[in-house]
């Protein structure tokens, strides 16, 4: 595998032609593959064509309400919690607890209820966790994998199932649970809920029929392991800036103190609404995203066509090539020589900022671009952003500000207590 740090070979490696390597197979997944992993690039292109419906910014602008009602439960939990008790809180939990529960809204119809909860419920993102190492050695041994993959050892070892207890058998329990009932609803003639799940049930393929119930559900599940984790590192990376950078904090203030006084933001505010009145916070988003990415893993591709020179050196079809954003985005011919630092302000000056985003990585790269990036923004400029117009967050001892911790491809921060005080009450 040739590892990659140049940001300007991004768009060969992961050009519309880039087969996934086998790096891709996961056992655990079952026998039907879901978008992300499926490694031919034709066959990819077909799903993504079926998806594009579910997952387009007109189909989740109506799902708007669904994630402003998880947003304003948080809040209140978290004031019934923590503030009204006057106690810290570990911040970076209750972040996933509000991403689970807004993708299980916005997915299936259900929140899982960790925020009701306050809690890991079934301790489903510790054993999450716990599993990832493991996982990310399994994946190196691909080519052991692919030899177990759907034999009988492969599945009763490697592909966890509904009746496991392991975080992921949990989650696919969960599924099972929120898809019988919308069938059941379905063939009674409840209609109205306007989520993914309902749009997966009603999309049509190109020859005009239902998808498949079990493809149904390897993207159901997807979704379950996708969306959650991943946002709640960049609302964690947040955090931690307004907590250890008051220069940060203040402008951050001040930026959402004069959208306020303006009038354009709405409680919780709309996700237009930030995008347009708020550059300063989009920026720093963006900042968080570059330097502590949610997935540094390695999204490796075979190198298709008449290859891909490297620096006067040719890498022909079919070599694997792979790159991460942890590198990606520390390429200093791209960032300069502070890339290391965290400087919203790059994104802030319009040529420079196009030319950023093109080479961005942190929601993946190409035809394979994340498709939950809209759901997963409109979320971050939701939640923290509606906690900063309420709170003053303030840390609580210097080592415990965050660790930005990675397991496998996946990142998350830990360790992140801070205490909440109203604004009204701070400006008494
Ligand atoms: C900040 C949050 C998120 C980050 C950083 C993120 C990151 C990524 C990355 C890096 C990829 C590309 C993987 C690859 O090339 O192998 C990807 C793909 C994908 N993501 Fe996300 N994601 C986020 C949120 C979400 C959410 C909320 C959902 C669903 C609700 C989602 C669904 C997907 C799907 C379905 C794909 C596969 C796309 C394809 O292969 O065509 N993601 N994501």
């Amino acid at each position: 595998m040739l590892l990659v740090q140049d940001s300007m070979k991004l768009p060969e490696m992961y050009n519309r032609q880039a087969d996934k390597s086998d790096y891709y197979i996961t056992p655990s997944f079952g026998p039907v593959e879901n978008i992300l992993v499926t490694r031919e690039h034709k066959h990819h292109t077909q799903l993504r064509k079926v998806m594009a419906g579910p997952y387009s910014y007109t189909n989740i602008k109506k799902m708007e309400p669904l994630v402003d009602a998880r947003v304003m439960q948080w809040l209140e939990r978290l004031k019934m919690e923590f503030v009204d008790k006057d106690m810290p809180v570990d911040f970076t939990p209750w972040t996933v607890f509000l991403a689970y529960d807004v993708i299980s809204e916005i997915g299936f119809g259900a929140p899982i209820g960790f925020v009701e909860a306050g809690c890991d419920q079934e301790n489903i993102i510790k054993h999450l966790h716990a599993g990832l190492r493991e996982k990310a050695i399994l994946n190196r041994l691909y080519p052991f994998l692919k030899l177990l993959k759907g034999t009988w050892l492969g599945r009763k070892y490697f592909e966890a199932g509904a009746s496991a207890s392991s975080g992921l058998g949990i989650l696919l329990k969960l599924r099972d649970r929120l898809l019988e009932r919308r069938l059941k609803d379905l063939e009674e003639g409840k209609e109205g809920r306007q989520d993914l799940l309902q749009t997966f049930l009603k999309t049509r393929t190109v020859d005009g029929k239902p998808l498949d119930i079990e493809y149904i559900k390897s993207e159901v599940l997807l979704v379950l392991l996708a969306g959650a984790d991943t946002t709640g590192t960049v609302m964690q990376g947040l955090i931690h800036q307004c907590i250890t950078r008051p220069d940060i904090y203040e402008r951050l203030r001040d930026e959402i103190k004069a959208a306020d006084k303006a009038g354009c933001l709405s409680t919780p505010p709309k996700y237009e609404e930030v995008s347009a009145h708020c550059p300063f916070y989009v920026a720093c988003v963006r900042e968080v995203m570059r330097l502590w990415p949610s997935s540094p893993a390695l999204f490796p591709r075979l190198v298709s066509g008449s290859g891909i020179d490297f620096e006067g050196k040719l890498a022909p079809a079919g070599v694997e090539v792979a790159s991460t954003p942890f590198l990606i985005h520390r390429d200093k011919n791209m960032y300069g020589e502070d890339a290391e630092e965290f400087v919203p302000e790059r994104w802030m000056e319009p040529e420079r900022c196009k030319k950023l985003l093109k080479y961005f990585f942190g929601f993946g790269y190409g035809a394979r671009v994340c498709l939950g990036k809209d759901i997963a923004q409109m979320e971050i400029y939701k939640g923290p952003m509606q906690l900063l117009r309420e709170y003053t967050i303030l840390p609580v001892g210097d080592d415990r500000v965050g660790t930005y911790t990675i397991a496998g491809g996946v990142a998350y921060w830990n360790n992140m207590f801070v205490k909440l005080v109203p604004n009204k009450k701070m400006a008494n």
